[in-house]
C-alpha cells in the first residue's frame, strides 16, 4: 500500500472557461494554463504519480509540448491511470479538496467525482471531492487563483 499527495494552483483570468474535475463551472473567469488548466485533476494526477514514485505531471506532459495545448486534463488522467494500471497499481481511495473563494463548488462536486471515477475506471465511491474557501485570506481568498490538493492510496495487485 502506498500514498501520494498532489497540489496545484492556477491563476483566474477573464476569457477562459472554468474547468474543475471535468465540469465547466459557470463563472465570469477561468483558469489559465497550457492545458484546460483543470487544477483539481492536475492535483489528482500528481498524487497518483507520487504514490507510484513515477515523477510528476510536467514530466509526463510537458507544458511546452504543443500536443497538450488546450488538452482536456481528464484525458491526461486517463493516460496516467492506464500507465499505473499497466504497472499493476490499483486505487484504494482518493480524497481531494478544491480551495476557492468563489464560485461555489458544492453543486458540481458529484459530477466531478463521477468524471474522475470514469476516467480512472473505478466506482465513484472511491473518489471524494470537497471544497473550501480560505475565509478571504491569501491568493485564493482574493480570487486571484484556485488551488487543489489530493491524496491517494494505491496498492499493487499481484493476483493478475
Ligand atoms: N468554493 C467553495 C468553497 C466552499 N464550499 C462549501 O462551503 C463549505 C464551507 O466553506 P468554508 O471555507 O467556509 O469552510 C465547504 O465545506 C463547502 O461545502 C463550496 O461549495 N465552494
Ligand atoms: C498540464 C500541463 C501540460 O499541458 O500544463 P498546464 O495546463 O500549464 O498545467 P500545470 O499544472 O502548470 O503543468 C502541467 C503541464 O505540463
Amino acid at each position: 500500500m502506498r500514498v501520494g499527495i498532489g497540489y496545484d494552483v492556477h491563476s483566474l483570468v477573464v476569457g477562459r472557461p472554468l474547468i474543475l474535475g471535468g465540469v465547466e463551472v459557470p463563472y465570469h473567469m477561468g483558469l489559465l494554463g497550457h492545458s484546460d488548466a483543470d487544477v483539481l485533476v492536475h492535483a489528482v494526477i500528481d498524487a497518483l504519480l507520487g504514490a507510484a514514485c513515477c515523477g510528476d505531471i510536467g514530466e509526463h506532459f510537458p507544458d511546452n509540448d504543443p500536443q497538450y495545448s488546450g488538452v482536456s486534463s481528464l484525458m491526461l488522467l486517463k493516460k496516467v491511470s492506464a500507465y499505473l494500471n499497466n504497472r499493476l497499481w490499483r486505487l484504494g481511495n482518493l480524497d481531494a479538496v478544491v480551495i476557492a473563494q468563489a464560485p461555489r463548488i458544492a453543486p458540481y462536486k458529484e459530477q466531478m467525482r463521477i468524471n474522475i471515477a470514469r476516467e480512472m475506471g473505478v466506482t465513484p465511491e472511491l473518489i471524494s471531492v470537497k471544497a473550501t474557501t480560505t475565509e478571504g485570506l491569501g491568493f485564493a481568498g482574493r480570487g486571484e487563483g484556485i488551488a487543489a490538493q489530493a491524496i491517494v492510496c494505491i496498492y499493487q495487485d499481484n493476483n493478475c
